[in-house]
């Protein structure tokens, strides 16, 4: 089976073209799981699939490392921009990919050789009901910095789903934060029946934040899209940023610049880059 690796800011997915390869639907799980497995397969945050839609230009299907599917991945969303207009899938540089979170309008940005650096992509209106996201629990319809406790620690969350879910938390300082204790201990939390990506932000200015992310599915990664965007709204609930003010938020990939519209929708900016292709037998 022919592969492509790519990463976006350090967030990176073994991506197969099902225009050209066929997998069977029961397999997919596996092949995730082994596949990422950094000691026995090729090593990554998962598997994505591009294929063709009947809604849209391309299909997007994203696997974690652990084998769940998730509805939507804003780093894998912008490889698979980078990759379909490269490899003459789509022909404008506006075009769309349907998810399982809904469908997503991307514009490449391409150099004077037709090479895509950067990749905008519109991720549509977040969801903020709780029943949405979906977490339980008995509160106000949306959850804004809303007191929980796990393993004895509390924290104050932010509950937003980008068609996946995202837990927020503003902390002083994002180095000490408790990602892999804390983040990981809530990412599995039963008031989360999906689970849920765990983000840790620091907001340095109304336009710049720092940010580590627990992602579900995945653990502990370099950067996670859907979650830059889940933080950038919770910032504007939360009153640290004005909608519509671009915020520049620091991965421990990169960058990415994220905007929540005075419309509603939420748009964010950033690279996508090739690692390597190859031939996996599985
Ligand atoms: N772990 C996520 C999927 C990948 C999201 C992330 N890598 C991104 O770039 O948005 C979930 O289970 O919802």
């Amino acid at each position: 089976m022919k592969f492509t690796k790519m990463h976006g800011l350090g967030n990176s997915y073994i991506y197969v073209n099902l225009f050209e390869e066929v997998l069977e639907e029961e397999s997919l799980r596996t092949l995730a799981i082994n596949l990422s497995n950094r000691n026995t397969g090729i090593g990554s945050d998962g598997l994505i699939l591009i294929g063709p839609s009947e809604r849209a230009d391309v299909r997007m299907r994203i696997f974690n490392l652990d084998g769940s599917e998730a509805k939507n991945c804003g780093n894998g969303l912008r490889c698979v921009a980078k990759y379909s207009f490269e490899h003459g899938l789509v022909s404008a540089e506006k075009f769309c990919i349907e998810t399982l979170g809904g469908i997503v309008s991307v514009t490449v940005h391409i150099n004077e050789t037709r090479i895509v650096e950067t990749v905008t992509v519109n991720m549509g209106t977040p969801v903020l009901a709780r029943n949405a996201i979906p977490m339980l629990g008995e509160g106000k319809e949306s959850v804004v910095n809303e007191e929980i406790s796990v393993g004895g620690e509390t924290a104050w969350i932010t509950a937003v789903s980008m068609g996946n879910p995202h837990a927020v938390l503003f902390v002083p300082d994002v180095e000490p934060a408790p990602v892999a204790t804390f983040g990981k201990a809530l990412s599995t939390d039963e008031r989360f029946p999906d689970g849920v990506n765990v983000e840790f932000v620091e907001v340095l200015s109304s336009t710049e934040y720092r940010f580590r992310v627990w992602e579900r599915g995945s653990g502990m990664t370099e950067a996670c899209g859907t979650g830059a965007c889940a933080a950038v709204v919770a910032g504007v609930l939360n009153g640290h940023t004005k909608q519509g003010e671009p915020v520049c938020v620091h991965l421990p990939g990169g960058d990415l610049t994220i905007t929540w519209a005075v419309d509603g929708t939420v748009h964010m900016q950033g690279p996508a880059a090739y690692i390597c292709t190859g031939e996996a037998h599985m």
